[in-house]
């Protein structure tokens, strides 16, 4: 390849965490889906993903990553398979992308690592392949790749209902969340699946929310299925108020400054991965979409 034909510098965009402030299972869809609500929380904690576009070679695959994550094929990375679903859209033809990614955010945690860095990756290369498909389209083909998605492409913290794609922007007070992660994989499938999931929770008017009168519905059972999140989660219950995230394994507390956070951090079991984030209401991708 001509060396003049590549571009070796890689655009870099964030790709924030989310935590469910609360999340509850009020029935359940023909497809299996569940009808959720959830306050999905955008943190200013991420993944960075960068992308280097080639004007020439890479024709056969035409979206290489650099950085797989291990034990990840790199064809069910929701980065490629994003990349790939906007292929068709591309108005720069010939241009086929590198891609190189700093992970931070624990994976399988319900932190929604994966949706983001899909979401990320939709909004980013829109805007360097010219597609010029608008948000409708992008949250369609966000919708496809996972439940999580939309919420990360509109970008903005919300109310979600439905399977987690009908959202309504919400401005959560600024707080400090400490983010911990036991060492164990909790399937997101395992726990919508198993009989013991309630879910038949009352839908509540998000107008009149409260954190303290909501729950995590799956919160019980992945404590039964996992003692090391029922411990963790028991733990940092004697310090501040503290829930499930997602379908787990991660567990936040909510602190009002990071200086009482960084004490509890200091304080937790040996090996506990976990990090101090800021609620965020807007995504770090809108700003850099915005420059
Ligand atoms: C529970 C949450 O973590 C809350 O943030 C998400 O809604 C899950 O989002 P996600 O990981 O992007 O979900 P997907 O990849 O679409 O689905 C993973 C699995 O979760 C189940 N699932 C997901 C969302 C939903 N509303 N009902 C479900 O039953 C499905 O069995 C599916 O097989
Ligand atoms: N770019 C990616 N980053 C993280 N996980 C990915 C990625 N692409 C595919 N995956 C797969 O998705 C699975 C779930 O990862 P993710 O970190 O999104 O989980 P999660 O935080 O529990 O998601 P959610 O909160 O949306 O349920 C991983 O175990 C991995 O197999």
């Amino acid at each position: 390849m001509n060396n003049s034909e590549v571009n070796d510098v890689f655009d870099w965009w964030p790709s924030p965490a989310k935590i469910n402030l609360f999340l509850h299972v009020c029935g359940r869809f023909e497809n299996g889906y569940h009808d959720l609500q959830t306050l999905f929380q955008i943190l200013d904690f991420g993944d960075e993903i960068g992308f280097s576009l080639r004007k020439a070679g890479l024709q056969e695959n035409c979206v290489q990553i650099l950085d797989n994550i291990d034990g990840l094929d790199p064809q069910d990375n929701l980065i490629v398979k994003a990349a790939q679903a906007l292929l068709p859209y591309r108005t720069l033809k010939s241009h086929s992308v590198e891609i190189k990614l700093n992970k931070r955010i624990p994976m399988g945690g319900g932190l929604g690592g994966g949706s983001s860095n899909a979401a990320t990756t939709l909004l980013a290369l829109n805007k360097l392949w010219q597609c010029e498909c608008d948000l409708s389209t992008l949250l369609a083909i966000g919708k496809k790749l996972g439940a999580d998605v939309p919420v990360f492409i509109k970008g903005q913290t919300a109310f979600a209902s439905g399977i987690g794609e009908k959202l309504q922007s919400h401005s959560v007070q600024e707080q400090i969340y400490l983010v911990a992660s036991p060492n164990v994989h909790v399937s997101t499938a395992a726990v919508f699946t198993h009989p013991s999931l309630p879910r038949q929770t009352q839908k509540i008017d998000f107008a009149h929310y409260k954190f303290e009168q909501t729950q995590n519905d799956c919160e019980k059972l992945v404590c039964n299925m996992h003692p090391e999140v029922a411990n963790l989660l028991q733990w940092l219950l004697n310090y501040a108020p503290s829930r499930m995230t997602g379908t787990g394994a991660s567990v936040f507390s909510i602190f009002e400054s990071v200086s009482d956070a960084k004490k509890v951090l200091k304080k937790l079991p040996a090996g506990t991965k976990a990090f101090i984030a800021k609620g965020l209401d807007c995504s770090p991708v809108l700003q850099k979409l915005a420059l």
